[in-house]
């Protein structure tokens, strides 16, 4: 496993040692030491999620707010998205800054998301299966967003057609509006 640097410094790729052979390929998805000794990080992940998606779905950008704040391993084990952390800690250098990494089956990818980023995806293949560990648990009441298409953020989607999103995700507030870290 080794991880690389974003533009974000505190958001980062992993990337597993794949283990290919005449049957396939295995991998270790997760693993608390390896992570810690790549990263320098020890996070403590309590939930694991699983999302399924058709094309043009964009999910995000969410988050929670303290005290349950989560942090994110996310990963795509069917299909491919385009991944973005948003760095939404008012005291931050690099706040209001994004990062986008395809992250997909084919590349076995991951995304480490920490606390104080909101985190959004856009499906690109037909299909997507997500998966992604948190770091505290869901708590519908720190549950916060932002919309997806803030301008004051500009991030490019990738867009390529048609998208679809929750009612909740068409509600967000922008970035100026919505209740952010300090
Ligand atoms: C996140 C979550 C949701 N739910 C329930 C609440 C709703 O009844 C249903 C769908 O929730 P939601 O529409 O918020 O799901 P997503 O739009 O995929 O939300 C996620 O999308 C972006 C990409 C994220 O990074 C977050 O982890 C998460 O907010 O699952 C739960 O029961 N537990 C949970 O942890």
């Amino acid at each position: 496993m080794k991880a690389i640097d974003t533009a974000i410094p505190d958001v980062k790729i992993i990337e597993p040692a794949v283990f290919a052979d005449d049957r396939g390929f295995f991998f270790e998805s997760f693993s608390q030491i390896k992570f810690e000794a790549a990263t320098g990080l020890s996070p403590t992940f309590v939930q694991d999620n699983h999302s399924r998606s058709g094309k043009g779905v964009l999910r995000g950008l969410h988050y929670q707010l303290p005290p349950r704040a989560q942090a994110k391993l996310v990963r795509v084990v069917i299909g491919e998205v385009y991944d973005v952390a948003v760095d939404i800690r008012r005291s931050s250098p690099t706040f209001g800054q994004w990062v986008g990494v395809l992250l997909s089956e084919a590349n076995k990818r991951q995304l480490w998301i920490p606390e104080g980023f909101a985190h959004g995806f856009l499906t690109l293949s037909d299909r997507v299966e997500f998966l992604y560990k948190t770091t505290d648990y869901y708590a519908p009441e720190s549950d916060r967003g932002i919309r997806w298409d803030d301008p004051t953020l500009a991030i490019d989607w990738k867009t390529a057609g048609p998208l679809t999103f929750s009612d909740k995700d068409q509600r967000q507030p922008l970035l100026a509006d919505a209740e952010i870290f300090d």
